[in-house]
């Protein structure tokens, strides 16, 4: 079994463990689900960095990353940096998140904010809302063209945006429909963890113009993203880069600095 399918399988039970506690109903009259979302894909049209900064404390691929940092420090270090939107993983057995993280971050921060999980079950997508995301992920290696049509129309009805996530030219023509704001390539493959930017060059001129592009993961220097730029993306999702230093707020702000 690859990694993917061994998270996707810990995930179901998890999340039906997670209903059994706090149920739907309850989580649509927490506080935060009554607010007001903020559009992480209305913001890339216009941004000139265009970064999205993630809080990632360890992965599959990489193992340990950092377990020394606050998350309010990281949301407003990464929010003073001028970074776009944060995205924050609440996987805890494989990334080391949680939900907790993404309260933390909302309650520090007026940044869009992504809720990185993977999804697989409309009740994580209230999850997402009640504990104060913007923005939902959807990847398209777990799911059916259904089931991405099901969670990103239920998605928009709760005002949250939504970022597609494809890594092959397959994945992507199974996912294209009206209900998506963002399409992000993942340059890493999450069944083998190759990362290759060629992926998002090669994907871009299949993404129709109505999308804001995003290239996601193993961004690692400011010429990779003026590499990227040409082939139309408007966003870039960067996660251990910033998260392996000491101070990741800062060395967001260098990178935005020698960006513009
Ligand atoms: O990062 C991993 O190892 C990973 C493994 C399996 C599924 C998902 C994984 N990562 C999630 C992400 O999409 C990245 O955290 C994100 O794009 C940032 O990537 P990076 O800048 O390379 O940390």
């Amino acid at each position: 079994m690859n990694i993917l399918d061994k998270i996707v399988k810990d995930k179901r039970i998890e999340v039906d463990l997670r209903k059994s506690i706090i149920p739907a109903k309850q989580l649509e009259q927490s506080v935060l689900f009554e607010r007001e979302t903020i559009s992480l894909s209305k913001k890339l049209r216009h941004s000139k960095s265009g970064i999205i900064a993630e809080h990632k404390r360890r992965s599959p691929s990489k193992s340990v990353i950092n377990h020394n940092l606050n998350v309010q420090d990281v949301a407003s270090g990464y929010e003073n940096a001028g970074v776009c939107g944060m995205s924050v993983l609440t996987d805890g057995k494989y990334f080391g998140g949680s939900l907790d993280d993404l309260l933390i971050a909302r309650a520090s921060s007026n940044l869009p904010l992504l809720r990185k999980e993977f999804i697989i079950d409309e009740y994580q997508i209230l999850e997402a809302k009640a504990y104060g995301a913007d923005v939902i992920l959807l990847i398209a290696a777990i799911l059916t063209r259904d089931e991405i049509k099901q969670f990103s129309e239920f998605a928009k009805q709760l005002n949250l945006d939504v970022l597609l996530e494809v890594h092959s030219e397959a994945e992507l023509h199974k996912s294209i429909m009206p209900s998506l704001d963002m399409l992000g390539v993942n340059n890493r493959n999450l069944k083998t963890f190759e990362v290759s930017l060629e992926t998002s060059k090669q994907l871009s001129q299949l993404i129709p113009d109505d999308f804001v592009k995003v290239s996601e993961s193993g961004i690692s220097s400011v010429e990779a993203i003026k590499e990227l730029k040409p082939y139309g993306y408007k966003g870039f999702l960067i996660g251990e880069n910033f998260m392996k230093t000491d101070n990741p707020g800062a060395s967001a702000t260098e990178f935005i600095k020698s960006l513009l």
